[in-house]
């Protein structure tokens, strides 16, 4: 995603892999249509998108008197909150851009000062991602001193952040070391955001991947083909429960099943201290239509029913770390998630 002091332009992941097209947003609505459709998508990219369509939003409203101001931008976060329910990193970022304004008026800033403290404040979400994504890779290649097969689901790369990524931003850094003998990347259904996305992010880096169809993973470890799993993660709960893409949590127990090491990577913007375990994270259901067609061809009869929930939730126990940017937690994850909740809050 690239800002331009008045929009936000983002690659359209919808088109990927075969065409490169990118979206103009001028206004908060396109972006909040963006977050819908997975043409921005991934739990830290989506947080910064919306941070920046706050932003969007208050420049559009900026010439009202302040009250309608303020009513305007109430709704605008409103309406990005209710984009997806699961990946806490929108909520986090929209409550840094809340607390923001608030601050403001209690000040009585200006409306000049507001959109300018606004956008500072945007472009430091996007920038601290990328430094957290760094941070926390370098954490991560600290486990795999040796060559290593991964395997990954979904994507958890450059394109579901700001940059770099979490799960293959460790990848990229294990890659740098010398220790990537070859990842392979669960195509993820249904929309293929492994076989669509994760495939095109390591090819383009020449890291040796190799696509499989959900249905393969059991088998590859079974070969024992795979040293590790490392995912990324959209919400974790205070006791390590982790919702991330649907399909993670079948991928854990048979990493469990195979004696194989399974990773969470994740910022600290992805845990949600208010949730005691992962029953209590929303899991996103969305259209029939994702699981009855594949990239528009229909697959199904239109008159089936379809469950279609976009992301699961595993268990911490079948969980060997989570590698933030502050280090790798390991069980007990109460212990070390409340530990990791005080650092932030000093
Ligand atoms: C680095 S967070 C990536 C995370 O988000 C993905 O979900 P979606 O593609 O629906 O936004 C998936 O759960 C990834 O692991």
């Amino acid at each position: 995603m690239r800002w331009n002091h008045g929009s936000l332009e983002l690659l359209d992941q919808t088109k990927l892999p075969t065409t490169i097209e990118y979206i103009q947003c001028d206004n908060y609505q396109i972006v909040a249509e963006a977050i819908k459709k997975l043409e921005v998508r991934g739990a830290p990219a989506i947080g910064a998108a919306a941070a920046f369509g706050y932003v969007l939003g208050a420049k559009q409203f900026q010439s009202l008197e302040l009250k309608n101001f303020i009513s305007r931008l109430e709704h605008v976060s409103e309406e990005l909150r209710a984009t997806r329910p699961t990946a806490v990193n929108l909520f986090w970022a929209l409550d840094r851009m809340d607390n923001l304004l608030r601050q403001h008026l209690q000040k009585k800033s200006s409306m000049k000062e507001i959109i300018f403290s606004l956008e500072e404040e945007a472009i430091r979400i996007a920038d601290e991602d990328k430094k957290v994504n760094c941070a926390l890779s370098k954490y991560g290649a600290e486990l795999f001193k040796s060559p290593m097969n991964f395997l990954t689901h979904c994507n958890a790369g450059a394109l579901a952040t700001v940059d770099m990524g979490t799960a293959l931003g460790v990848i990229r850094q294990t890659y740098a070391d010398g220790h990537v003998k070859r990842v392979f990347a669960d195509e993820t259904r249904p929309l293929l955001q492994g076989a669509r996305l994760t495939a095109f992010e390591l090819t383009q880096d020449n890291i040796p991947v190799t696509l499989i169809s959900d249905n393969m993973a059991g088998w590859v470890m079974k070969n024992k083909m795979v040293d590790a799993v490392i995912v990324g993660a959209d919400r974790i709960a205070a006791n390590g429960d982790v919702a991330n893409k649907i399909g993670t949590y079948s991928v854990a127990v048979l990493a469990k099943e195979h004696h194989i090491p399974f990773y969470v990577a994740a910022p600290s913007s992805t845990f949600d201290f208010s949730l005691d375990n992962g029953e209590q994270i929303p899991i996103e259901e969305r259209n029939k239509n994702e699981v009855t067609h594949v990239l528009g061809t229909q697959i199904a009869p239109l008159e089936v029913d379809v469950f279609n929930p976009a992301f699961d939730v595993t268990p911490h126990a079948l969980i060997a770390g989570i590698i933030t940017e502050y280090g790798v937690l390991k069980e007990d994850y109460k212990k070390s998630i409340q530990e990791l909740k005080q650092k932030l809050e000093k």
